[in-house]
């Protein structure tokens, strides 16, 4: 994926500007940042749920598994029945691996709305290996799990890696591993006037 003086807008104001970097295959970027810089909303743009400003993203077909804030599960049904619906619209990798990884087995036929935060998040993030696709683009994708979790989740991303994915992750958090850095500080919109709307979600 390439990433082109991208420019991108919050709230109809601009809030990044002139950012340009590239991920290839197993490579894993840690978006930096104060609160408010503009992670997730350069995360929503890359991930196609809002337009860009200006500059331009290149990426092939069906890359992107997004990871945001909201886990976005079903909640009257259960661990594996989210898991299931979730390789049906991706049609990719396979739900037992997702349920061992992240350490779901044992929970696989209880409803989501009996699940802690922590589970939750495991269960919203098992979804990437569902997905079967190669970049995973995460907002703040620890929050909620536990160190054990982390250390755990950090493992996951590095497998990916080493295996030809790639990861793109806003995180405050030091993953235990060797991320490159992008700090969204050098790339503050210098114009901070109020714009028309145009970054409203498509979803
Ligand atoms: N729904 C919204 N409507 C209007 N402005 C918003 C909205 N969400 C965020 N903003 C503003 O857009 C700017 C960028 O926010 P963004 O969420 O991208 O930052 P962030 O770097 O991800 O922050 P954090 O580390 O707190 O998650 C902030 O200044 C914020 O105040």
């Amino acid at each position: 994926m390439t990433v082109d003086a991208l420019s991108c807008a919050r709230g109809g104001r601009r809030v990044v500007e002139g950012l340009s970097f590239s991920i290839r295959a197993g490579d894993a970027v840690a978006l930096r940042g104060p609160n408010g810089i503009g992670k997730t909303t350069v995360l929503r743009c890359i991930a196609g749920l809002q337009p860009v400003e200006a500059g331009q993203i290149a990426l092939p077909d069906d890359a992107i598994a997004y990871a945001g804030h909201l886990d976005g599960l079903k909640a009257t049904l259960t661990v594996s029945e989210n898991l299931s619906f979730w390789a049906s619209v991706f049609g990719g990798g396979k739900m037992s691996d997702a349920l061992k990884v992240f350490d779901l087995k044992d929970l696989e036929d209880r409803p989501v709305n009996q699940l802690s935060a922590g589970q939750k998040r495991r269960l919203g993030l098992a979804r990437l290996i569902v997905s079967g696709r190669p970049l995973w683009v995460l907002d703040e994708p620890t929050v909620s799990l536990d160190s054990a979790a982390v250390t755990r989740f950090a493992d996951i991303l590095k497998t990916h890696c080493a295996h030809g994915g790639a990861v793109l992750a806003a995180t405050h958090l030091d993953m235990g591993f060797v991320m490159r850095e992008i700090d969204l500080s050098a790339y503050r919109a210098q114009s901070q006037t109020q714009m028309r709307r145009s970054d409203e979600a498509f979803l």
